[in-house]
């Protein structure tokens, strides 16, 4: 990929493609998400992170139509979103996951192909027939295809079939396929999960290119050397509530996201609240069993 030269740290930043209100998901019992807001704007990366189970992944899950969220909206474009995936895509969303999800026994380019599939216009009755109209949106389909392959450096390894990728070029060829629906938004889940710093280093030049192409993009990562080299702002969540907002700087000098990581209490700690009630209603009971007649027998 030659994007090294050409990408900037920062770029002007449009409107508001995402914007995400009051957005809470529960799980019976469990609230894994509570009343997130978020906007991204085109030109803007932005980071979310936060602790293992602080709900990020929910959100996101929140974002792509995955999920219905139990409570709040997203707008994405100035519509609420639709409840389904494949419309989310459709509407200019497009996201990788955590775990790999490539089709192992296809070829690199029929991965991406695959990709292309909500932006292809020619419909059934022409992929049945095989009509002029098909096979010209076909090659126009692998002309793009090709292209974006050129863009994250797997153009030679078009023919390869996925599962024979490295696993950094996995990650690589999910981009490709998620920026195949030529999307607005692009959501990305741990984007360098797995990889060693000169791939990850790689993947972040990527990411600016793709944020120079005006793609809003929102990624989460634990890698926060990665985070706060890339993102223009980042939003913390700790279980489930956002913690903070704020530039790199920012959010990298909180004492309160230290603390959070390293599971140590702070004032005002999301949950915290819950907790103390918890504790002090089990203090409660126990002095009151102590206290009890009888209970120096139970010994
Ligand atoms: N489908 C589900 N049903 C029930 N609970 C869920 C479901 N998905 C997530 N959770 C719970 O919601 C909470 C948030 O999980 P989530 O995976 O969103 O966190 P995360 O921040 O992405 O974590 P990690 O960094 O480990 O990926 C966790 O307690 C998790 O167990």
């Amino acid at each position: 990929m030659t994007t090294t030269d050409t990408t900037t740290k920062t770029a002007p930043v449009g409107e508001t493609v995402l914007d995400a209100r009051g957005v809470t998901m529960r799980f019976g019992g469990l609230t894994a998400v509570r009343d997130v807001n978020l906007t991204v704007n085109r030109g803007e990366i932005v980071g979310l992170i936060g602790p293992n189970g602080a709900g990020k992944t929910t959100f996101f899950n929140c974002l792509t139509g995955l999920y219905i969220p139990t409570e709040g909206e997203v707008r994405f474009k100035d519509k609420v979103l639709p409840p389904q995936s494949f419309k989310v895509t459709a509407a200019g969303i497009a996201r990788t996951f955590q775990n790999i999800r490539l089709f192992a026994n296809m070829t690199v380019l029929e991965n991406v192909l695959v990709g292309r599939h909500t932006r292809t216009k020619e419909g059934f009755w022409s992929a049945i027939l095989r009509g002029p109209g098909f096979h010209k949106a076909e090659a126009a389909s692998r002309e793009r295809a090709m292209e974006l392959l050129e863009f994250v450096g797997l153009e030679s390894k078009a023919d390869h079939l996925a599962r024979n990728l490295p696993y950094g070029e996995q990650r690589k060829l999910e981009i490709a396929r998620a920026l195949a629906s030529e999307p607005d938004l692009l959501l990305l889940d741990e984007p360098t999960a797995g990889m060693n710093p000169q791939e990850t280093r790689v993947t972040e030049e990527l990411v600016f290119a793709i944020r120079d192409q005006g793609i809003a993009i929102l990624v989460i990562e634990h890698d926060m050397r990665f985070i706060f080299n890339l993102c223009d702002r980042v939003a913390v969540l700790v279980q489930g509530e956002k913690l903070l907002e704020g530039d790199s700087a920012t959010v990298q000098g909180d004492e309160r996201v230290i603390a959070a990581y390293l599971g140590e209490p702070f004032e005002g700690a999301p949950g915290a609240e819950e907790v103390a009630e918890v504790e002090a209603a089990e203090a409660q009971a126990e002095t009151t069993t102590d206290a009890a007649p009888g209970k120096e027998n139970d010994r």
